[in-house]
């Protein structure tokens, strides 16, 4: 057969060994995982890089003996499938679009660049200077986070400034940990990517937010217009809410998520504002789990408690 699905192996950016899928062409291997139930209508997920210029996607990344050697790519490509899965299997997602879109990732954007992105139409990871940050598709939340960007755009497409540019980063957030799914119930955001020198730190902290400088009520919501109005800085308040209602007793993480995204697709819009998120995630787990139930209350209080009520 020409074009067949392989299996290849590599290591990542942390110097672990995982299988990869890849697609075998007379000779060749491409970074390319034609496994997934999308691709029964075509989609794939496939793997570029920009060579350190940058024009995306680039190159789609090839291989002679399917043992691949750039952790950067491998981890980018391995951990769109744990995305991928994690939307299909958990919550019925067929990807970012829903219609089976085939998912792009373009690696080695620039130089030492410090930062990862969704552009639109793809997820776009910089390989950071080494020093303040390493390869940024070696942390699956991160990886979560960009596509979830995706998501967000093709349903409540929240505006990426203010309140609900902060939800919008929120909501990344919070599908990047969930995906994550770390065994110690890790709340940072960014942790396997920042410092390598440094253990223990991150980008941001869900649990804790002002442990990075970050508001945790609405009482400390940041007035400024950096940063399209503080939307990585403001998320901590959205943030501490989804905290709040996963840890409580009863409340299970793939229900949670189940209200996070239900809120998301069904009941948010672009301007909609914290108190609307508010409202949403509280109609969404009143839809899924009933009135009276442990979900409703549980997020009611979340809310109440960061002063969003
Ligand atoms: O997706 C996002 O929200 C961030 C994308 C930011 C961006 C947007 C447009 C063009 C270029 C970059 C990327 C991530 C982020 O939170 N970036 C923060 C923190 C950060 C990363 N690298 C930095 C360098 C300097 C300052 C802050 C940062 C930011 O851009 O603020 C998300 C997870 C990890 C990286
Ligand atoms: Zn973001």
């Amino acid at each position: 057969v020409e074009f067949a699905a392989a299996v290849g192996s590599g290591k990542g950016v942390l110097g672990d060994t995982k299988s990869i899928n890849t697609e075998s062409v007379t000779g060749t291997y491409n970074l390319r995982d034609i496994t997934k139930p999308m691709y029964s209508t075509g989609g794939k997920i496939e793997t570029y890089t920009a060579k350190n210029g940058s024009t995306t996607p680039g190159t789609l990344l090839t291989d002679t003996d399917n043992v691949w050697t750039d952790p950067a790519a491998v981890d980018a490509h391995v951990y769109a499938g744990v995305v991928y899965d994690y939307y299909y299997n958990k919550l019925g997602r067929n990807s970012f679009d829903n219609a089976g879109g085939t998912m792009k990732q373009t690696v080695h954007y620039s130089t030492n660049y410090n930062n990862a992105f969704w552009d639109g139409t793809q997820m776009v990871y910089g390989d950071g200077d080494g020093s303040t940050f390493i390869a940024f598709s070696g942390g699956l939340d991160v990886v979560g986070h960009e596509i979830s960007h995706g998501v967000t755009e093709r349903t409540a497409n929240l505006t990426y400034s203010y309140q609900s540019g902060a939800l919008n980063e929120s909501w990344s957030d919070v599908m990047g940990n969930l995906i994550e799914n770390k065994a110690d119930n890790n709340w940072l955001v960014g942790e396997d990517i920042y410092t390598p020198g440094t253990a223990g730190d991150a980008l941001r902290s869900m649990s804790s937010p002002s442990a990075y400088g970050d508001p945790e009520n609405m009482s400390q919501y940041v007035n400024t217009s950096s940063d399209n109005g503080g939307v990585h800085t403001n998320s901590g308040i959205p943030n501490k809410a989804f905290y709040n209602f996963v840890t409580t007793a009863g409340v299970t993480r793939d229900n949670a998520g189940k209200v996070w995204y239900r809120a998301l697709t069904q009941y948010m819009t672009a301007s909609s504002q914290f108190i609307d998120a508010r409202n949403a995630t509280i109609q969404a787990a009143t839809d899924l789990f009933g009135a009276g139930s442990t979900e409703v209350t549980a997020v009611t209080n979340a809310w109440t408690n960061v002063g969003v009520v």
